[in-house]
């Protein structure tokens, strides 16, 4: 017998299962429990009577007391989006500074950003409106950078269990080519300050924050910082994040600090950085080497396409990722990416992967006269990618990312009828509003979100069964 429910959902409901296993139920009935985590989940046949098998699957969970909301014919219920890759002191300059490419766009607008969170007063000004926005925008887990200073990084962390989102929060970690000051002393100095960071967790009031442990990229680490970073996420078992393989400079610059190492991944592995509990963000530029071992050590990737475009990196080849059977999320990577939205990177993500698929067919003309097939990523795909494959990502799938019977309920009602929005209704409509027509089934109402929508159509948001939107 299932847990008893509080609350009950009936209307369209749709979850990925796995990477090629997205399950519409429509309509479906999905149980909370009182303490927020999924009683049941069960569809319902669409020609009986809608009321009287609701209340035959409430009898046989025990859940007849629970309280129903019927979903408008136009409404989805979801699981919470995953931002596998954004950096909270970065929302400030969102949308500006795509003439540059990555090294030289860090130096003219990032470092001097990330700089002024010497001052709390601008976290506490700041770090508020960067994980409201997130929330807005349906994500109920975020993995966050802050910056080099522990005190506002703390701030970030106190701002995601006091509004409520799950999170993994980073102290940045730097020691050397750091632009305009911003850089820590030494190892020695960047290795207590993260350990100082670690231990004011104690105090944070949310079992759902966790540290990270946050090397920027090995380009802003020696080989002693890095290697110190790589012992203390060992020693406490904690997750990693860091950048890879981005921007071609980049990656040239790594392979002249690193001569010794085969290739960027491997720089991380030779730091005892490359685990089942790493996250590298973008990695557009690997080789097949690199995928290989990847895969090998268990570490994944957060795939980042609107910050990819944006600072024109490159595409991604995620396919390859997935065919090597790598951990894949994905990250709205902000302010490299100009949106909060995991939507944005949903629809961003096939796009990119038709890019690749575009480059393959010219390199296939030329070599052979016909053209190679690339699968480019399904809606299903780039769903699971911002759902489960980011919860698998960050090692929290036994917790969220679907709605498997005793996950926590971190879920986004999404309302698709233009003329609810705004007080003015229709005459409010902009491009990005979706309409729904009565052709409109359940699979083209999840395409609408994906390529349309935008965050005036995410009405609810709950984080383990707590409403924070
Ligand atoms: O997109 C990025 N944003 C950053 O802040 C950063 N730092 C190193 N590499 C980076 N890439
Ligand atoms: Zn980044």
């Amino acid at each position: 017998m299932s847990p008893v429910a509080v609350t009950v959902f009936v209307g369209t409901i749709v979850h990925s299962r796995s990477l090629t296993e997205l399950e519409i139920l429509s309509p479906g009935v999905l149980g909370v429990t009182a303490g927020g985590k999924v009683a049941f989940l069960e569809s319902l046949s669409s020609d009986s009577d809608r009321d009287a098998s609701t209340t035959k699957i409430l009898q046989a969970h025990g859940s007849e007391k629970a309280h129903v909301r019927k979903l408008s014919p136009h409404t989805l219920l979801l699981p919470g989006l995953i931002d596998t890759h954004v950096h909270a002191p970065q929302y400030a300059f969102t949308g500006t500074g795509y003439t540059l490419p990555l090294l030289n766009w860090l130096e003219k607008y990032t470092f001097p950003q990330e700089k002024r969170f010497a001052s709390t007063t601008h976290a506490e000004t700041l770090y508020p409106k960067a994980v409201s926005r997130s929330l807005r925008c349906g994500t109920t887990t975020a993995a966050w950078y802050g910056t080099l200073h522990v005190p506002a990084t703390k701030i970030l962390a106190q701002t995601c269990a006091r509004l409520g989102q799950r999170a993994f929060v980073g102290k940045v970690c730097m020691d050397r080519n750091g632009g305009d000051g911003y850089v820590e002393e030494n190892a020695a100095d960047s290795l207590q300050t993260t350990q100082e960071f670690l231990d004011s967790f104690e105090k944070i009031e949310s079992d759902r924050v966790k540290p990270i442990i946050t090397p920027r990229f090995a380009i802003s680490c020696t080989p002693e910082l890095l290697r110190g970073l790589g012992d203390m996420a060992e020693k406490n078992s904690l997750p990693i994040q860091t950048h890879c393989s981005e921007n071609a400079a980049e990656c040239a610059f790594v392979q002249e600090l690193f001569p010794e190492s085969k290739n960027y991944v491997d720089v991380y592995a030779q730091h005892n950085l490359l685990n089942p509990r790493t996250i590298l963000a973008h990695c557009v530029h690997l080789s097949d080497a690199e995928r290989k071992a990847l895969r090998k050590s268990g570490a994944g990737v957060s795939h980042c396409p609107v910050s990819n475009f944006g600072l024109d990196s490159g595409a991604c080849d995620v396919r390859a990722l997935l065919d090597e059977q790598c951990k894949v999320g994905l990250g709205t990577d902000v302010a490299g990416g100009w949106s909060m939205s995991i939507v944005e990177a949903m629809r961003s993500a096939i796009i990119a992967s038709r890019v690749v698929g575009f480059g393959k067919r010219e390199v296939a003309k030329i070599q052979d006269g016909h053209t190679t097939a690339h699968k480019t990523l399904s809606l299903a795909e780039v769903f699971y990618l911002a759902t489960l494959g980011g919860a698998e990502l960050l090692n929290i799938q036994q917790s969220t990312g679907n709605f498997m019977r005793g996950k926590e309920f971190d879920a986004l009602v999404v309302d698709l009828d233009a003329s609810t929005i705004g007080q003015g209704g229709k005459e409010e409509l902009g491009t990005r509003t979706v309409e729904v027509f009565d052709h409109d089934d359940a699979a083209a109402m999840l395409e609408k979100f994906v390529f349309v929508s935008d965050d005036r159509n995410i009405r609810e948001v709950y984080v383990a069964g707590s409403k924070v939107i």
